[in-house]
């Protein structure tokens, strides 16, 4: 049974959720989080720079129909692009997020990456503070923020975040930043779980699949549960989709997990947050 986290203001989430990074505004997304939420899913991640919230709004309306259930039992994760910073700006960002999607409220709402100039992601998350105490966002939270992005931001913050979504996979463990957040009690989402498949292949992860009678993907899967993560991996291949959420009828030993956090490398796929702006 699919299991949820539970953010410090009493709000649940997924643990596991559709990620639709690099998924085609059209057919291809429709398509994807409409098996998705018929396959059990209940939770779609995505972003205004993704350029495809038109189509994912409209396979979540056809999701839900086809599987009978309300828009209250989805929870729906959208960020704002570092173009929009500005309090302004970030209100505007929002609302259009909201057109596009077709939905009348988010369930999280995240900045989607730190960019250089604190200030600006401070202006920009006082927006999404009036957003949450107005009601008009359930949760708000940041992305690939490093501790001392954190810092900086707690420092001025009204609401404390519910969420950090960072790349987390077992060649990037994330040690440093998970403690610091668990000590918050803010929790952990990971980004390209799956490495982009890149770590499939790997011994260690396909020979515990092997002993559990899973894929590789899944036990990646599963050690993000088992470390309290929230893990959204993407895929457009409906058997996939189903495989990723097939993850609650096993569990990894302290072995597994000991083995598993052995591949660490301190490697990224992605930007350096301390240096990305986007450009
Ligand atoms: N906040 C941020 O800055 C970022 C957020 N994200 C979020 O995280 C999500 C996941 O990360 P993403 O970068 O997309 O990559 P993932 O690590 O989830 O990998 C996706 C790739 O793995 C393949 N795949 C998926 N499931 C399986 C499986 N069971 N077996 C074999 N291959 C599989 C997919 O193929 P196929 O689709 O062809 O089936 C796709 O090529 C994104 O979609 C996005 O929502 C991602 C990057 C940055
Ligand atoms: O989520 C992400 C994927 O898309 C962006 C680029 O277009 C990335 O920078 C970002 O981290």
């Amino acid at each position: 049974m699919e299991t949820t986290v539970t953010f410090h203001n009493g709000n649940t989430m997924p643990q596991v959720g559709l990620g639709v990074f690099r998924v085609q505004e059209g057919q291809e997304a429709v398509d994807a989080v409409k098996h998705a939420i018929i396959s059990g899913y209940r939770s779609i991640d995505t972003a205004m720079i993704y350029k495809n919230e038109q189509s994912v709004g409209e396979g979540i309306r056809l999701g839900l129909e086809a599987a009978g259930i309300d828009r209250s039992e989805l929870f729906v994760t959208s960020k704002i692009w570092l173009d929009d910073f500005g309090f302004d700006t970030a209100i505007q960002a929002y609302e259009a997020s909201l057109e596009r999607l077709g939905l009348d409220y988010l369930d999280l709402y995240l900045i989607h990456w730190p960019g250089t100039d604190t200030a600006k992601f401070i202006d920009t998350w006082k927006a999404l503070e009036q957003l949450y105490n107005e009601g008009k966002v359930r949760n708000i939270g940041v992305s690939n923020f490093s501790v001392e992005h954190m810092e900086a931001l707690l420092a001025q913050a009204a609401v404390k975040p519910a969420i950090n979504q960072v790349e987390f996979h077992p060649y990037f463990d994330q040690k440093q930043l998970r403690d610091y957040l668990a000590g918050k009690q803010i929790v952990m989402e990971s980004w390209s779980p799956l490495m982009n498949g890149e770590i499939l292949t790997n011994e260690v992860i396909s020979n515990i699949a092997e002993k559990h009678g899973k894929t590789p993907a899944q036990v990646v899967i599963r050690w993000n549960i088992e470390n309290d993560v929230v893990v959204i991996p993407k895929s457009v291949t409906p058997a996939r989709i189903e495989e990723n959420l097939n993850v609650f009828d096993f569990q990894l030993s302290q072995e597994d997990l000991y083995e598993i956090e052995q591949l660490n490398e301190d490697r990224r796929i992605g930007p350096d947050p301390a240096e990305f702006t986007g450009a």
